[in-house]
């Protein structure tokens, strides 16, 4: 039974979720870093909110782990290329707490028009101030959004409903969505001159790390008021409060800041800036909803292999990963099979879906060709880091998808190219869950793939097959199965044994220096 941490405090909904879907669930909230590293070798998954770092240190004491599930939109606080590199699919959850999100920017907004923290406090310290506080109107003000996507899209309809013009700033943003939205799509100049109020809803990445930077601010409205319920990062805090003090921007409202917690800020006591302590999913609504999701993700992925909301891995629906199982199988021997069969360096790979196979999810199946073609010739490949390693090494793979034209329904065959030439494996199905190979370097041949196998290439010449089959007899290895292909009587012949025992490299020199051996070469399949 597959075992999940939950390790920060998540609704008590997922719990539920994991013990009806068969998954064995721990739940230790407030773990220090020493204390998660100690048991996380234990689990198959990890579910997390903000709190919990998971660093690549975690990662490499987590042996058993294969995936991480966020409960939230925000992956900072995953090292991805590290889960990458070790397999570990990092799933989140992208629309549960969007809404809430969105209506904190709001709330943010007309707390900062008003000024109601303020105006709060005055007034439970028996103040009265009535005439110290002096709001703007949201009625008729350009709202300037930066990151249009989920969240930032929300916020434009609500604020398109308070009588706002909402500008936008979003490279990724069509001009057809944002005519869709009601937003006018600018450039980042034109937002900052025009803007009365700045809110943001971008990740946190190299491109809008300080987009409002001291820079920045300094091309803004006077008295322009931002709100920040996206990433601390996203503001440089020391020009935002340079510009405060300097009076030129008029407030700032802060759910996130470039340190979390932030339990003491150079902002902090101005009553110009409104913060809360990064309370933008915290409803009781978006908690359920992603506590639901994660759950359910984390649960579908140990359990039937569906993966759903991966920022690391193709997406598998629940109804395709068993319709998808035998293939991956498939897939996997495959690429392992011509993995073991190269010589040189690996150039490219081109996969061709035939029949029932081109009708599939082909994404998962080329990972996990990859995961098989590039296991023989590297360490710590698996199906998460396979593709990211071919592009690293500038491997080029191809995809294509064809009609059945032949013998059979369904076919994948992978040709691989190297410095030195090409080789080739076709497989099928039978009874649509077995794997076969029916060709290796277009020769025809009918094998299962087995742990242990033999790789011949000959002469087609009489006497061969006995000679060979004496030669393993002699060293007291058992043939399982023989196999053999050829294009033409004489020509091109193949032999593939299947052995039940691995064949040493002495073994193999004999085999080798047999007349009419091209080439052998042994398999090993896990
Ligand atoms: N305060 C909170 O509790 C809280 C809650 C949820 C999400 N968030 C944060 O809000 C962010 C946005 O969430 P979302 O669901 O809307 O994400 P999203 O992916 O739907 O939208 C992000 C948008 O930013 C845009 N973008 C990317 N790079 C950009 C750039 N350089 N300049 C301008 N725009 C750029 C993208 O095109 C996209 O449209 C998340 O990354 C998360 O960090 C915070
Ligand atoms: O889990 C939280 O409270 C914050 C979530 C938020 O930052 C997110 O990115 O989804």
């Amino acid at each position: 039974m597959p075992k999940v941490l939950i390790s920060d405090s998540l609704s008590p909904r997922a719990v539920e979720i994991f013990k009806e879907r068969g998954v064995e669930v721990d739940v230790k909230v407030g773990l220090k870093p020493d204390e998660l590293k100690a048991i996380i070798g234990e689990y198959d998954g990890l579910a997390i909110r903000s709190n919990t770092k998971v660093t690549k240190d975690i990662l490499a004491a987590a042996t058993n782990l294969k995936v991480v599930g966020r409960a939230g939109i925000g992956v900072d606080n995953v090292d991805i290329p590290a889960a990458t590199a070790r397999g570990v699919v990092v799933m989140n959850t992208p629309f549960g707490n969007s809404i809430t999100t969105a209506e904190h920017a709001i709330a943010m907004m007309f707390a900062l028009a008003r000024e109601i923290p303020a105006a709060n406090a005055s007034t439970h310290a028996g103040k009265w101030e009535k005439n110290r506080f002096m709001g703007v109107e949201l009625f008729g003000k350009v709202l300037g959004v930066i990151g249009c996507g989920n969240i930032g899209g929300i916020v434009a309809d609500r604020a398109i409903g308070l009588k706002m013009k909402v500008i936008a700033f979003d490279p990724f943003l069509s001009p057809e969505r944002a005519t869709e939205i009601g937003v006018e799509k600018v450039e980042l100049e034109d937002l900052l001159k025009r803007a009365d109020f700045i809110t943001l809803h971008t990740p946190l990445t190299e491109a809008t790390k300080g987009v409002l930077d001291a820079k920045a601010l300094a091309k803004t409205k006077k008295g322009v008021r931002i709100i920040n319920c996206a990433r601390g990062g996203l503001i440089v805090e020391e020009a935002l409060q340079a510009a405060i003090e300097a009076g030129h921007v008029a407030g700032a409202a802060l759910d996130v800041f470039a340190e979390e917690p932030a339990k003491a800020h150079p902002l902090f006591g101005n009553e110009k800036v409104v913060a809360t302590p990064h309370l933008g999913a915290s409803t009781t609504e978006a908690q359920e909803n992603v506590a639901l999701q994660v759950a359910e993700q984390l649960a579908d992925y140990l359990v039937n292999g569906a993966v759903v909301n991966a920022l690391n891995m193709p997406s598998v629906t629940a109804e395709e990963a068993p319709r998808l199982r035998p293939y991956m199988k498939l897939a996997e021997q495959l690429g392992g099979f011509v993995g073991q069969l190269i010589d040189g360096s690996l150039k490219g790979v081109a996969i061709e879906y035939e029949g029932q196979a081109a009708t599939l999810n082909t994404k998962p199946l080329t990972a996990i060709v990859l995961k098989g073609l590039l296991g023989p010739l590297m360490e710590s490949v698996n199906m998460v880091n396979a593709p990211v390693i071919a592009k690293e090494r500038d491997i080029k793979v191809a995809e294509t998808k064809r009609t059945n034209d032949g013998d059979y329904q369904t076919l994948v065959r992978i040709i691989v190219t190297t410095d030195k030439g090409t080789n080739s494996v076709t497989g099928t199905l039978f009874g649509g869950d077995k794997p076969r190979l029916v060709e290796i370097d277009e020769v025809p041949i009918e094998a299962e793939v087995t742990p242990f196998m033999l790789f011949v290439r000959n002469e087609d010449k009489p006497g061969f097959i006995g000679k060979l089959g004496t030669t393993l007899g002699n060293a007291s290895v058992n043939i399982a199965t023989f196999h053999l292909g050829r294009t033409a009587p004489g020509a091109n012949a193949i032999c593939l044994v299947s052995v039940d025992q691995k064949v040493d490299d002495a073994l193999l020199a004999t085999i080798r220096a047999l007349p009419s051996v091209v080439r052998a070469t042994e398999l090993t399949f896990a």
